[in-house]
């Protein structure tokens, strides 16, 4: 689709560690000014978004709140919630950046599903971190409680790891095309989307949270998108991040970026799916012939110098 942007927005962008709401108002309008922006620039734009650390926080609030034994929420329904969540806030938010403009409101929220595959090993691994970070002694003594798993976390602390088995197509897309046509700004695939298998005709609901950057490549790929916009808390991809030779990195072709993944440059969990989301989105639009087409990875704030090329890294074709 023609001047198609899909802008994904981190969800530890809308979170960032032991803030609460007020936080997340200020972030979603930043993201809200960014986005309509975009739109009076002539772009059409689909939104989406993580969850990680509200997805998280859901189920450990349910889980302190229950008086039964057992998960009293399951992850998908868990899922579902934070669109509702998070859409109602940005919906709210591009709404009136849009309007502010003198634009119509023309902004919806899609509760969107996802298909994955039941024998996915990730269901085996769980590896997507969710919900707050934690002291050691107390992810032990909720590990214990519970039966949750509980890893290390680059950025220090423990947290929640849970299945994220990868996206294989996304249930609501003809919805999101058409809202799209009708000139729309679609805030989908939410928290990487619902993820639901099939048995012949039924979907059902599966205990996961996807990745929102596999959700949003998938997403872009299958609309046709320009570009993948991934916005983060952090201002470039790094070579060496948080090591001795840090370096910001301006420009990738798909091939050094994928280059650079295999490496191990970008710790899995963080930056390492952005990445291959990214690599993913370019890769798969130059097999379609969209050679101007790119990916882009950088800060929330930067939205509007991310889409221009004036910061951020991008990733060409090549
Ligand atoms: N679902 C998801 O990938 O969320 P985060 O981006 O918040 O980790």
């Amino acid at each position: 689709m023609d001047r198609l942007l899909v802008v994904a927005l981190g969800g530890n962008a809308f979170a960032r560690k032991g803030e609460g709401l007020s936080s997340q108002w200020r972030s979603v309008r930043i993201a809200a000014e960014a986005v309509a922006g975009l739109v009076e620039k002539g772009y059409r734009v689909v939104v989406t978004h993580g969850n990680g650390p509200q997805v998280g926080a859901l189920l450990e609030w349910m889980y302190r709140a229950s008086r039964s034994p057992g998960e009293p929420l399951s992850m998908d329904v868990a899922v579902a919630m934070t669109q509702g969540w998070l859409g109602y806030m940005l919906q709210q938010a591009i709404g009136n950046a849009l309007e502010e403009r003198g634009r119509p409101r023309r902004v919806a929220a899609l509760v969107t599903q996802v298909l994955v595959s039941r024998s996915d090993p990730a269901f085996r691994e769980p590896s997507k971190p969710i919900g707050p970070y934690y002291a050691r002694d107390e992810a032990e003594r909720l590990a214990r409680e519970t039966g949750w798993v509980f890893r290390p976390d680059p950025r220090g602390g423990y947290r929640r790891v849970v299945p994220s088995p990868r996206p294989a197509s996304v249930v609501e897309l003809e919805a999101v095309r058409t809202l799209l046509e009708a000139g729309y700004v679609v805030i989908a695939a939410g928290g990487g989307g619902v993820p639901v298998v099939r048995s012949r005709a039924w979907l059902h609901g599966v205990e996961a949270v996807v990745d929102k950057d596999y959700a949003s490549s998938l997403l872009a790929q299958a609309l046709g998108a320009q570009a993948l916009l991934i916005l983060t808390d952090v201002p470039y991809v790094y070579r060496n991040y948080g090591r001795p030779g840090q370096k910001p990195l301006e420009r990738l072709t798909a091939s050094e970026a994928r280059r650079l993944l295999e490496e191990g440059e970008f710790p899995p969990g963080s930056m390492g799916p952005k990445v291959e989301a990214a690599v993913e989105f370019v890769e798969a639009r130059a097999r379609a012939g969209c050679m101007d087409c790119y990916a882009a990875i950088g800060r929330l704030e930067d939205a509007a110098l991310v889409a221009e090329g004036e910061r951020g890294t991008r990733i060409l074709p090549g």
